[in-house]
């Protein structure tokens, strides 16, 4: 079992929420504004012709405004969490963060509104007349038994859906994962005896779910504080509780889960001993959802049985019961059929979808990201992880069709096929495969130098590497000026930072002979390279890691690029057969490009673009995306005729002879080798079966530019990689942010792992 617990801290979430643009959420628009006529289109005078259409057929405003993909997340912050009622404006972070899920898992537009209210009715009101803004509504964290009222309410009053996710997003994946459980232990949901501790939001609505799907009324037994909803009790109830509520002797949690097969727990941390999980049936079935804590843990369990199924809230332990692998789903669906409600069938079918998923062989690119964990269906693995890619195929179809087959479909889908095809390409390639490559690097752990130890934003990060679970870092620097920035920029959770000080360390001698070693020969003298190891931190760590004592290094917060490859390479060799180079990667319009060399040559031979091309296309495929390789000019195919884009045709023909298995033409125009249309259009010949997503620049100046004004005029950027070292060393730009160093730190230690960038 992976219990491997990686934390962020208090200061790593408040400094990620103030970087840059504060919050988490901004607004792009999707058309072009920069002319007059670009104006008068969008704004009076031509807004008044979709107007004057809506008025006419409100059916049109899913055609001409951003409704049918806009859902809002709606709070009043009264159960932020398990944090209790925070109030509106403290919810805020939470609703902004369930906005940018929508967006990042399923491409869906959403916005956050906090409503300061309490009382029902003026809730109700205020989110009932923003119904013609939206294709659907998330309620979020509301209290119960408010939010049962509230969403019945919404429910009947709005033709679009209204969702609240703590209740029913909780109730498909642990439906989910009870199927699987159920089917792994040889069971039927018509047989078991299920007990669920807690009888608010989740808990209601988990119990109505299954008993949707075929759990006979008196086989699930709610606890509450008071214990036991039997029929007849009166203390602390409601009418949602005494619907529940069955007929039994047992009076106490301990009672009921004698000989229970399922237990269902949404309460709070520690409401679970390990006596009532002894006196369960055989193979039960534990599903301790509090969170962020489980009414009991899984190793707890593990002591006193071993034939059960454990699942927990916890992305640290297997079968994590997250609601992240739903609302985005189960609202794309939704919104692609213009479904007007999310019934109780639209539900099932997402349970049986995620269940089914969890079941089937799963890609290597996420079963290497989990390396630490075994994902194949059993015990262990009963529901899918939230990044796998898979999700947004498998679960927005099945709602989908769902929704029209129990008749609340307004728009139902012709091609089912091409609908599936559309949906993969919602995902944000980039950010789903960085995700998985950071999941790798979290489950093969590394010991990484950062060489400029001494740096607070360099301190910062070493923390912020360990916290996520990367690896060990080790400062280079003396440890008494460590010590003291770390005290003086008050920063918590340093304790422990392993330290290494070129003046004392006893592999100096060591590290000196080594080098030394290798440039004599080139006149460099014994104390000089003594001098070398002593008192620069970048040949010092490279030294750690050409020696083994690190698997790899980063630097270049101080230094220039140049300044530090200088160093670096004094130690490392570039791998043979390689050749070195520095690789941006740019995501703009939900699109994936890399860019070669940006960083070491300043005008690249024939041989050396080819060589650029095939290292990106290797990394490309690392990243999930199958290689389209431009070589980029001036000029497209020798038109204008000029004597500097010679070099590049010549880079063409280099790998004609290299006969690769991947795309690439050229010399071609930058808007020809990314618009597509334009390519085929002009150059029908070309041999590109798409547009480019490697961009082989033609010399440094044009390479760098174009990625620093890539990073500066909005889109995102990682890099530069350094591709084509024997050891793993990367070399941020100067000034790079604390994310950007653990992020660069991230990609040394994943050139260790296996399917590394080499
Ligand atoms: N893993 C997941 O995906 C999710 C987990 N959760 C977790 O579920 C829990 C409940 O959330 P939610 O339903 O929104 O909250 P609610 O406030 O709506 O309900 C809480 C329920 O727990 C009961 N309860 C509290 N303490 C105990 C106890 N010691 N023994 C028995 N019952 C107890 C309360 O009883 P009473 O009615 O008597 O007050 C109430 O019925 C939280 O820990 C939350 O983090 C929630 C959503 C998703
Ligand atoms: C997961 C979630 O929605 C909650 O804890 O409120
Ligand atoms: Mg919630």
């Amino acid at each position: 079992m992976n219990t491997k617990k990686p934390t962020i801290t208090e200061e790593d979430a408040l400094q990620f929420h103030v970087t840059g643009r504060p919050g988490k959420i901004e607004i792009i628009a999707s058309k072009p504004l920069t002319t007059q006529r670009d104006l008068s289109l969008a704004y009076s005078p031509g807004v008044a012709y979709p107007c004057l259409h809506i008025a006419k057929d409100p059916n049109t405003a899913y055609d001409y405004t951003a409704k049918g993909n806009l859902v809002a997340v709606i709070s009043n912050g009264t159960a932020v969490l398990g944090l209790g009622d925070l109030g509106a404006l403290a919810s805020k972070p939470v609703m902004e963060g369930k906005a940018v899920l929508f967006k990042r898992f399923a491409d869906i537009d959403s916005i956050d509104l906090e409503v300061d209210t309490k009382d029902v009715t003026e809730f109700v009101n205020s989110v009932r007349y923003l119904g013609p803004s939206f294709g659907g509504i998330n309620l979020e964290d509301i209290k119960a038994p408010e939010c049962f009222i509230i969403e019945q309410q919404l429910r009947e009053l709005m033709d679009i859906p209204v969702f609240h996710d703590d209740q029913h997003g909780t109730a498909i994946i642990a439906a989910a994962g009870l199927l699987n459980a159920l089917h792994l232990t040889g069971r039927d949901l018509k047989d078991v005896k299920l007990v669920v501790n807690g009888a608010g939001a989740a808990s209601i609505a988990c119990v109505e779910l299954v008993k949707a799907m075929g759990m006979p009324h008196d086989n699930a037994i709610l606890c509450d504080t008071k214990g036991v909803i039997y029929q007849g009790r009166t203390e602390g109830m409601n009418q949602w509780k005494s619907a529940h509520a069955v007929k039994t002797k047992a009076r106490s949690l301990e009672e009921a889960m004698e000989g229970a097969d399922v237990f269902f727990g949404l309460s709070v941390k520690g409401a679970v001993t390990q006596a009532m999980v002894k006196s369960m049936a055989e193979k039960p079935i534990i599903f301790a959802m509090a969170n962020p804590d489980p009414e009991i843990t899984p190793e707890e369990v593990a002591a006193v049985r071993s034939d059960a199924i454990v699942a927990t809230g916890r992305s640290d332990y297997a079968n994590q019961v997250n609601n992240v692998l739903g609302f985005p789903y189960i609202f794309r669906g939704a919104l692609d059929v213009r479904a007007s409600t999310i019934n109780d069938q639209m539900k099932i079918a997402a349970a049986h979808a995620i269940a089914e998923l969890a079941r089937q062989d799963v890609p290597d690119e996420v079963d290497a990201a989990y390396s630490g964990r075994r994902l194949r269906f059993g015990p262990e693995y009963i529901i899918p992880v939230p990044f796998d890619p898979r999700l947004i195929t498998y679960v927005p179809p099945a709602v989908a069709k769902a929704a029209m087959d129990s008749g609340v479909a307004r728009k139902p889908i012709i091609d089912m096929e091409a609908y599936v095809a559309s949906l993969a390409g919602r995902l944000d390639p980039a950010a789903g495969s960085l995700q998985l490559i950071f999941e790798r690097v979290r489950h093969n752990p590394k010991r990484v130098v950062f060489a400029e130890g001494e740096e607070e934003k360099v301190i910062r990060a070493a923390i912020a590497f360990r916290a996520a679970g990367y690896g060990t870092p080790v400062l280079v620097g003396r440890p008494e000026r460590i010590a003291e920035t770390i005290r003086a920029q008050g920063l918590h959770d340093a304790q422990g930072l392993e330290i290494v000080n070129a003046a004392t360390t006893p592999h100096r001698q060591h590290y000196h002979d080594m080098l030394y070693e290798r440039l004599q020969r080139r006149g460099i003298l014994s104390r000089d390279v003594q001098r070398m190891v002593n008192q620069d931190r970048n040949v010092f760590a490279a030294c750690m890691v050409a020696a083994g004592h690190a698997d790899a290094m980063v630097t270049g917060v101080t230094r220039s690029f140049n300044v530090c490859l200088e160093d670096v390479t004094k130690v490392i060799d570039v791998r043979p057969g390689q050749t070195l180079m520095g690789l941006s990667i740019l995501v703009a319009g939900g699109r994936t490009v890399l860019l070669a060399d940006t960083h070491v040559h300043e005008l690249p031979s024939a041989e050396q673009l080819a060589d650029f091309a095939v290292q990106s296309a290797n990394i490309a495929r690392q990243l999930g995306h199958e290689p389209r390789v431009a070589f980029l000019s001036f000029s497209n195919f020798g038109n204008p005729p000029r004597e500097k884009a010679v070099r590049i045709r010549e880079a063409v023909l280099v790998m004609d002879q290299r006969r690769v298995d991947f795309e690439y033409d050229g010399e071609m125009q930058s808007n020809v080798a990314l618009n597509y249309g334009l390519m085929k259009e002009l150059y029908p010949f070309c041999r590109l079966n798409g547009p480019a997503n490697i961009l082989i620049m033609p010399a440094l100046h044009s390479a760098n530019i174009v990625a620093n004004l890539m990073q500066e005029m909005g889109g995102t950027s990682f890099g530069p990689i350094l591709v084509g070292l024997s050891k793993p060393a990367q070399i941020v730009q100067t000034g790079a942010t604390v994310n950007e160093i653990v992020t660069a730190a991230a990609f040394a230690a994943l050139a260790t792992t296996p399917l590394s960038t080499r």
